[in-house]
């Protein structure tokens, strides 16, 4: 029986390599914001309890979301780093749950792409050592020489993986592994890494190559012909009501 989560939203970036004139997460992605959308795809899913919005220190676009005053809908207030704001997001969901050893997944609000199809593989899959989405590479990997652009080697690609989001960890474990990397002086830019310095090795399900971060500006543009295509093919998730939640909350 598939335990049903809390999904945290990391949505406090500022979206500096967007160079836009708002967050990124508050871009329009076909007449939505891309944070809405990102939103919609939890909230429509039997198995998710509700979702928390990590959002920057006086955001002011948040209250013009459509999930504004959704029921299943809170907010906490981001932190400087995007682990930051996770740690922040599981303490405020500590307050909540009934026990610390409930499953979350972390799911950046930059990808707003994620279908239901693999939105099911994460949530369903089971696993000891947390989970992750991500692609094996289909390009030749190279790794460059010290900080200059010379190739240094070839990776062997077949081993190569690129880590995508929602990420599926128990809160209690994720956040003394969040707090020790950040004790100890160890950058992560992925839950994933956090656990990975505390000897877990995570499963890698497969994820989807339409599941982009949007990060730069040309990304808006894929991001609008991934959704049309997503859309006319009936891959996104459907918008049918969550009626029969059963979480602890
Ligand atoms: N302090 C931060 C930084 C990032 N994020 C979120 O983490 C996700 C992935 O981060 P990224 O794509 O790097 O977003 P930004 O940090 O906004 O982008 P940039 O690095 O270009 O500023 C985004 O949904 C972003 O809003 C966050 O919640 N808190
Ligand atoms: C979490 C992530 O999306 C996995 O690929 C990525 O690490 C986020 O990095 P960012 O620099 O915070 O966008």
């Amino acid at each position: 029986m598939i335990q049903p989560l809390w999904v945290i939203i990391p949505a406090a970036g500022v979206g500096q390599r967007m160079q836009a004139k708002c967050p990124k997460q508050y871009l329009s992605l076909a007449g939505q914001t891309i944070l809405d959308r990102t939103i919609e795809i939890f909230i429509s899913h039997p198995l998710v309890c509700g979702v928390l919005i990590g959002i920057g220190e006086g955001d002011a676009y948040w209250p013009d979301s459509k999930w504004y005053d959704h029921e299943d809908v809170r907010i906490f207030v981001g932190g400087k780093e995007r682990s930051d704001t996770v740690q922040k997001g599981l303490r405020s969901l500590s307050k909540i749950l009934d026990s610390e050893q409930h499953d979350v997944l972390v799911h950046d609000a930059a990808r707003p792409l994620l279908t239901r199809a693999a939105l099911d593989r994460i949530i369903t899959h089971r696993s000891a050592q947390g989970s992750i989405l991500a692609m094996p590479v289909k390009d030749t990997v190279k790794r460059q020489l010290a900080d200059k652009a010379l190739v240094e080697s070839t990776l062997d690609r077949r081993v190569i993986w690129l880590a995508q989001t929602p990420q599926k960890f128990p809160q209690k474990a994720l956040l003394n592994a969040l707090e020790k990397a950040e004790h100890d002086g160890m950058a992560v830019t992925d839950e994933c890494s956090a656990m990975e310095y505390v000897g877990w090795h995570p499963d890698l399900v497969m994820g989807e190559s339409s599941n982009i971060k949007v990060t730069l500006p040309e990304d808006l543009l894929i991001a609008e012909a991934l959704f049309s295509y997503l859309l006319e093919t009936n891959l996104l998730n459907s918008t049918g009501s969550n009626s029969n939640r059963e979480c602890n909350s």
